[in-house]
């Protein structure tokens, strides 16, 4: 699959019933986002904007720098710029702060305790919001925040199963009710239906949607399909820079995005297709 053929895919997102969304989200504005490695710059001076209320997909090749901007948003890889969060700096504080301001993310290989089952796991990212005192008394009841993201999710059936035995999609949206449970703002999710089947895939996008509501909703992604089919705005990387942003018809029928997965310069020679 490449760029072009995907522009003749329809772009069909049917809007549902919004879920309960946290107030005051602005949107994250990166500005001048840098990230070095010894003397290799893997982000080289990126201005991005994401809105609240979109599904806001990074695209590029191997190597772009798509991840690498995304740990630098969420505290992981030391950076230089600005990144604000509802008009306040956050680019450099500590991680777990950062989740508490309200950016989550997921990562390509899920992150959960395999042998907890999903309620307990749901419990300990809802342990990240309560003091230690409430952490040590009992809770006669389930968190109403866990009750609300197990509904958004859909999850609700299998929440006394391992997390380990639960399937490839099933444990990202377990990843994903995580952090609805903190009550981020902005999520952040790095390939979120990688190797998942197509229901699962149609139900990622669906439930993106709508989380969209009042959040705002980031995803690297190499599925091109997907992104044709749910994305709101793209953003291309290529050798760590913005090379497009727009809507999924701008961004696809740029010639330079074109050339990067298809065309003739040596660049493309190198790294085209890849996201087929
Ligand atoms: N810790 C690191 N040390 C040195 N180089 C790194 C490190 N992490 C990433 N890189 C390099 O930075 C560049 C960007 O990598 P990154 O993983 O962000 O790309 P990507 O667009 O996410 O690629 P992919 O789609 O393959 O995951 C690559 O050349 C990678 O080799």
């Amino acid at each position: 699959m490449s760029v072009t053929d995907i522009d003749s895919r329809p772009t069909a997102v049917a809007d549902q019933t919004p879920l309960t969304t946290p107030a005051g989200n602005t949107g994250l504005a990166v500005r001048d986002l840098t990230v070095r490695f010894g003397p290799f710059t893997a982000v080289d001076g990126v201005d991005l904007d994401f809105a609240p209320d979109t599904v806001h997909f990074l695209i590029g090749p191997n190597g772009a720098g798509k991840t690498t901007c995304v740990d630098a948003i969420t505290g992981l890889s030391k950076a230089t710029g600005s990144v604000r969060l509802d008009g306040q700096e956050v680019l450099g504080i500590p991680v777990r702060k950062l989740a508490r301001q309200g950016i989550g993310r997921t990562f390509q290989t899920a992150t959960l305790f395999e042998n907890l089952t999903v309620l307990q796991n749901l419990d300990i990212a809802a342990g990240m919001h309560r003091s230690r005192w409430s952490l040590l008394g009992a809770r006669s009841r389930i968190d109403p925040a866990i009750d609300e993201a197990l509904e958004d999710t859909g999850l609700g059936h299998v929440i006394d199963r391992p997390a380990g035995i639960l399937s490839h999609g099933q444990k990202q949206w377990v990843e994903i009710a995580m952090l609805l449970v903190q009550r981020a703002k902005v999520l952040l999710l790095d390939e979120p239906v990688a190797g998942m089947s197509h229901d699962e895939r149609q139900a990622t996008g669906e439930l993106l949607h709508r989380l969209k509501r009042e959040r705002t909703v980031i995803v690297v992604e190499h599925d091109m399909d997907f992104m044709r089919q749910f994305a709101s705005e793209v953003t291309v990387l290529h050798q760590g820079k913005v090379l497009s942003a727009g809507s999924v018809d701008a961004v696809t029928s740029d010639p330079r995005v074109q050339q990067v997965y298809l065309g003739s310069g040596p660049d493309a020679e190198a790294e085209g297709n890849q996201t087929a």
